[in-house]
């Protein structure tokens, strides 16, 4: 199978808490009373990951076999896609090996017939000799085929999978923000990503399939020729070995998809116990122990599931081989009958032994190899399940174009709140203005909406209620990858891209050509020259940490590199969020300044920001407070309006005019 959460470590179904009390006992460090009070003691609190119960999914035998057609198609097309030569190679070659060991049969049953028969044994060698160079010629042409299917098998899967994992990336970029955000279709996303290497598995499976399938039809044959009786009989003795596997499968699938999340989480919990972020804060806080255990409770609840499929394989094998059992001594029963009744002649009955054999065998085989086709199958399903969900939350291509030249966005009414139950939106009934060309700031307490009204801005989501509007077009008509075009934005948590430093300007614009002049005047635009020269090998100088030659930065050598970035990207409305956050004073003041000649050159700002005194220079400000617009105007204004604006700034200033207090001796 090799999909993780066969092999995993999930978290419990119900509350981790219970087993991680049970067994990590052992394993607890000296913990205070204090702490225990403020903590409410070691491992009582869960990781927040396992309050999910997902439903057992609806699945049955006949479903399972009405879908296997279109997924077998599927893996097909995938396999055409990737490599057509070797795609009909591989069928052709599976095809010639089933037809060979059907002709296989029908020479064996002549040698069989030729030898029983009267006659001296010279003549009857002499009667079975073509069918014998027959046997020897399918032999060496089975061996040649079976050569030719394995290098083009060989071929072709790695490239199904190349093909597979490149839609199944593209699809994910390809979508909405909002959806990546959604529990639900990146649960999709996890479960779907095993459809690649299935998809890759599933062409020797369909290979075999194949073979079997036509090896079956050519014993089934030669078994209804001889009596009509042994057909059914051969059926009998293979159906409970079907039922069992198809049924264990679709156990193991059932489970992989409640647990899909827990494996996930567990192997996160792992990970972070290796993750340089988490490095400091793990030894100095000792949260080792505490993941660990918590690793260790997912881990042992994933076994439990682990040995309740196993019981449940055991009882059902058992079962279909009782079954199986009875269905064999039916059949060599009912042949010794029709022997000793005169019904049937003793070089038949051979030929008809022969044939139960390799028609079980090939019954066997084509059970196995479809049953493994159909688990594959089911993780291609997902895959595809996965591409058409994509496609209907996919961003839209096309759409009304932008002003060439607006003079303002304006968001009218705009209320927007994120999936979930959160008390109130996010933001709520939002109007103001943004004029282009100028600096706008947007200011307010944390978790106020500025972060989210900027991502609106962007088009990353759209209002629930309300417009935005760039003059008179609605960006909900709008051309998306036109108003991307238009912004270059510095996130609060911008990524910082494992590449060197010269990639991480120049990813500001990935279309671009990265010419030196532009990627070093973006530099220089941020203020972050002394960055560079510091690094050992300037802007070639890897930013991976880990890795041979990597280097790290600080936070805010980071930060000027990030609005390096964002000049790099050249927008005509530059977002910045928090963009001195990490910065010293010198650096914070250097900052504002580039930001304010920027405006000169006609740049769009829109700046969030906590430090009011920056705010100063900003053209026009708007305050948010719990999702609502509470004020707007320049900062003169709203300082005399005397607001939450001037509440805010006089907080500020009085931090350095206020006297500290001085403590008391002794
Ligand atoms: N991706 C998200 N999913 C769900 N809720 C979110 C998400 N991002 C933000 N929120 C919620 O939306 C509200 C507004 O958050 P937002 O980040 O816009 O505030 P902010 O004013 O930028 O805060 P800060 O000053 O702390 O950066 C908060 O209540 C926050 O919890």
């Amino acid at each position: 199978m090799g999909k993780t959460p066969d092999s995993n470590k999930h978290t419990p179904r119900k509350g981790g808490k219970e087993h991680g009390k049970d067994h990590g006992k052992d394993h607890q460090p000296e913990i205070s009373d204090s702490e225990v009070l403020l903590f409410g003691g070691p491992l009582r609190y869960d990781t927040g990951w396992s309050q999910h119960a997902d439903a057992f999914l609806e699945l049955n035998f006949r479903a399972m076999v009405r879908r296997l057609p279109s997924l077998l198609a599927s893996s097909f097309r995938l396999a055409w896609q990737a490599d057509r030569p070797a795609a009909r190679t591989v069928l052709a070659a599976e095809v010639g090996r089933g037809l060979a060991q059907a002709v296989n049969l029908l020479a064996v049953n002549t040698v069989l017939a030729r030898l029983i028969a009267d006659g001296s044994v010279e003549d009857r060698l002499r009667g079975a000799a073509p069918a014998l160079v027959t046997i020897a010629a399918v032999g060496l042409l089975t061996v040649l085929l079976h050569a030719a299917s394995t290098y083009a098998t060989g071929r072709l899967e790695p490239k199904v999978e190349r093909v597979a994992t490149e839609l199944y990336l593209e699809r994910a970029a390809s979508v909405e923000l909002a959806a990546i955000e959604d529990d639900a279709f990146h649960k999709l996303l996890d479960t779907a990503k095993y459809g690649a290497q299935s998809a890759r598995r599933m062409i020797s499976y369909s290979a075999r399939v194949v073979n079997a399938m036509i090896s079956l039809v050519a014993a089934a044959g030669v078994l209804t020729v001889l009596h009509p009786a042994l057909l059914p009989l051969l059926v009998t003795m293979t159906l409970p070995s079907a039922w069992s596997s198809l049924t264990i499968a679709r156990r193991r699938y059932e489970s992989f998809h409640a647990w899909v999340q827990h494996a996930r989480a567990g192997y996160l919990i792992g990970s972070l116990l290796t993750e340089p972020e988490a490095a400091p804060e793990i030894r100095v806080h000792g949260v080792g122990p505490f993941l660990l255990r918590h690793f260790r409770s997912m881990s042992e609840t994933a076994e439990a599931e682990q040995a309740r499929l196993a019981r449940l394989a055991a009882r059902t094998g058992l079962f279909a081989a009782a079954w199986t059992g009875i269905a064999t001594v039916a059949t060599y029963a009912t042949l010794g009958g029709l022997l000793l009744t005169g019904a049937m002649a003793l070089s038949v009955a051979g030929t008809a032994v022969i044939a139960i054999r390799t028609g079980s065998a090939s019954l066997d085989t084509l059970v196995l190899e479809l049953n493994a086709l159909h688990e594959e199958a089911l993780f291609v399903g997902d895959m595809e399940r996965l591409y058409v969900e994509a496609a209907k939350r996919a961003i839209p291509v096309g759409g009304e174009p932008l002003p060439t030249n607006p003079s303002e966005i304006r968001l009218e009414n705009v209320t927007f709140a994120y999936p979930g139950k959160a008390a109130r939106p996010a933001l709520c009934d939002v109007t103001l203005t943004v004029p282009l060309g100028k600096i706008v700031a947007l200011v307010g307490e944390n978790g106020s909406g500025k972060t989210t009204l900027v991502k609106l801005l962007s088009g990353l989501y759209a209002p629930d209620r309300g417009r935005i509007l760039w003059d008179d077009v609605d960006t909900a008509t709008a051309d998306r990858q036109q108003l991307a075009e238009r912004i270059a934005m510095v996130a609060q948590d911008f990524k910082r891209w494992p590449f060197t430093a010269r990639v991480n300007v120049a990813v500001g614009r990935p279309s671009a050509a990265p010419t030196d002049e532009r990627v070093s005047s973006s530099v220089a635009e941020a203020g972050a020259q002394d960055v560079v020269a510091d690094l050992p090998r300037g802007l070639d100088t890897l930013l991976a940490r880990g890795f041979s030659g990597g280097h790290e930065l600080s936070g805010g050598q980071w930060q000027r590199l990030g609005i390096a970035r964002a000049a790099y990207r050249r927008g005509h409305i530059l977002i910045v969020d928090e963009p001195t956050a990490a910065l010293d004073a010198r650096a914070e003041l250097e900052v504002f300044e580039k930001i304010r000649a920027l405006a000169d050159t006609g740049q769009t700002v829109i700046l969030i920001t906590h430090r009011l005194a920056s705010v100063r220079h900003a053209d026009l400000v708007h305050v948010l407070d719990q999702g609502r617009l509470v004020e707007s105007g320049t900062p003169e204004e709203l300082l005399a309006t005397g607001g939450v604006y001037a509440e805010l700034y006089a907080l500020q200033a009085e931090q350095f005019t206020a006297k500290v207090p001085t403590r008391e001796a002794g």
